[in-house]
Formats: C-alpha cells, sequence, structure tokens
C-alpha cells in the first residue's frame, strides 16, 4: 500500500502559545485511520493544519506524493483533501442542493450519486440548510465534501453532539465509503464506534502524537491512560 497523506513532526503555535509539539500519522491508499485523544489534546489543530488552514512552524505534510507544507488550503482542497469540519459549517441560508452544488469538482460523486447514498438529502432537497436536524446537517456535510471528491475525506467529532440512532446512522455510512474504497481520517473519542470502522489509531496527548496501532492493541490500561475521562 503507498501512503496517501504523510504528517511528519508537525508543530503549531496559536500566536506565542504552542499547541502541537510533533504530531506524525499517515494515512496509506484505502485506510481509515482514527486520530484520538481527550479534549484539547490538538486532534483539530492537527487536522486544520493537514488541510492548510494552520501554517506548521516545523514539520512536513506529504499529500499523494507531494509536500503541501507550504500550499494555500484551497489548493491542499483541489488535490483532494475533502474537509468535514467540526460543527459542520453548512450555508444556513442556502438550500440542501445549493450546499451540494457550490462544492461540486468533477469526479465520480455527482449531486445524482451522493443523494443516492444520503437519501434524507434528497428528500430535503429544496430545504434551508438551517432547518436540517442536527443529524441531517452532518449528511450534508458530509456529502459537500463527498462533491468535491476527495481522495482523502477528514471528519472532525462527524457524530459529536447527535442523537445514539443518529450517530449510528453517519457511522454506517462511513463504513460504507470506506467499503468503496475511499481513503479517510476521523476524529473522534468513542473507542467501541471507531473499532468497526478503523485500521489504525493515533492518539494524541498534549499535542504529540503518542501511541499508534490497531484499535485491538488498544488494552484497557491505553484507554485509561490515553483516553479516560
Ligand atoms: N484559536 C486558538 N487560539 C489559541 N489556542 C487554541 C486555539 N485553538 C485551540 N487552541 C489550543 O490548542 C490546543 C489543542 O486544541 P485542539 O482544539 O486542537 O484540541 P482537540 O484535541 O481537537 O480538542 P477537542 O476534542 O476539545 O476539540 C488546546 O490547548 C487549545 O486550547
Amino acid at each position: 500500500m503507498t501512503d496517501l497523506l504523510r504528517v511528519e513532526g508537525i508543530e503549531v503555535f496559536y500566536g506565542a502559545s504552542q499547541a502541537l509539539f510533533g504530531v506524525d500519522l499517515t494515512v496509506q491508499e484505502g485506510q481509515a485511520v482514527a486520530l484520538m485523544g481527550r479534549n484539547g489534546m490538538g486532534k483539530t489543530t492537527t487536522i486544520r493544519t493537514l488541510c492548510r488552514l494552520h501554517a506548521a512552524y516545523r514539520g512536513q505534510v506529504w499529500f499523494a506524493g507531494q509536500t503541501i507544507t507550504t500550499l494555500p488550503s484551497y489548493k491542499a482542497a483541489r488535490l483532494g483533501i475533502g474537509l468535514v469540519p467540526e460543527g459542520r459549517r453548512c450555508f444556513a441560508t442556502l438550500t440542501v442542493t445549493e450546499n451540494l452544488i457550490a462544492a461540486a469538482r468533477p469526479g465520480a460523486w455527482t449531486l445524482e450519486r451522493v443523494q443516492g447514498f444520503f437519501p434524507r438529502l434528497a428528500e430535503r432537497a429544496g430545504q434551508q440548510a438551517s432547518t436540517l436536524s442536527g443529524g441531517e446537517q452532518q449528511m450534508l456535510a458530509i456529502g459537500r465534501a463527498l462533491m468535491t471528491n476527495p481522495r482523502l475525506l477528514v471528519l472532525d467529532e462527524a457524530t459529536e453532539g447527535l442523537a445514539p440512532v443518529i450517530r449510528q446512522e453517519i457511522w454506517a455510512a462511513i463504513r460504507a465509503l470506506k467499503a468503496q474504497g475511499l481513503s479517510i481520517l476521523v476524529v473522534d473519542k468513542t473507542l467501541s464506534e471507531l473499532k468497526p470502522v478503523a485500521d489504525t489509531c493515533v492518539i494524541l496527548e498534549r499535542g504529540q502524537s503518542v501511541w499508534s496501532g490497531t484499535p485491538s492493541q488498544i488494552t484497557p490500561e491505553i484507554e485509561h491512560r490515553y483516553l479516560g475521562l
């Protein structure tokens, strides 16, 4: 398998305050990787840095065989990094279909295919995004990222704040996308939900990657030490 994304030793500052102290992670083509860690450990900062929404002070990011460490974010998106940001961030006053079309780039994921994948987005086609339920907004956020025809789908806390039954629906969608061959990087905290999806887990602790392995290698000790409350 070839590396699609490789992050090496990234360090990031917010003003004078350092948030990342050396994060390494790799996503191979077709793989699903989970980025885990307690609140405030640097997961969102890592994702925003590899999407080029933050500058790395040190370290390197490679995507699809080229270094993207200094690329503007729109160019990183064009190379095929599709971000589903924390908080969903759809255009509230646009309809569901307008949101999808606004993100479209040529490729196998068309409006029809996205609507087929999430039938709810077809049912709600003319509805303003702001009037959708949380779960539907999350489907729209994923649908928007798919419309960019990404090579890597990056999901930041995709199931946060959703009811259990809706969480299951979102996880089922993520599993289906993986089964279709999409490479995925997912930030989440719930190990039981990540287990059926993730090939590899990377754990962050105080802005550093401190552990990586398969979900089944996460012992109760590791869980308690790095992921427990
Ligand atoms: N805009 C900002 N300005 C200053 N510090 C920030 C900013 N955003 C995040 N930080 C700090 O950077 C560190 C990492 O935050 P980050 O949001 O990346 O963590 P996280 O693991 O995604 O947390 P959560 O699970 O709560 O979303 C934290 O100490 C946080 O306070």
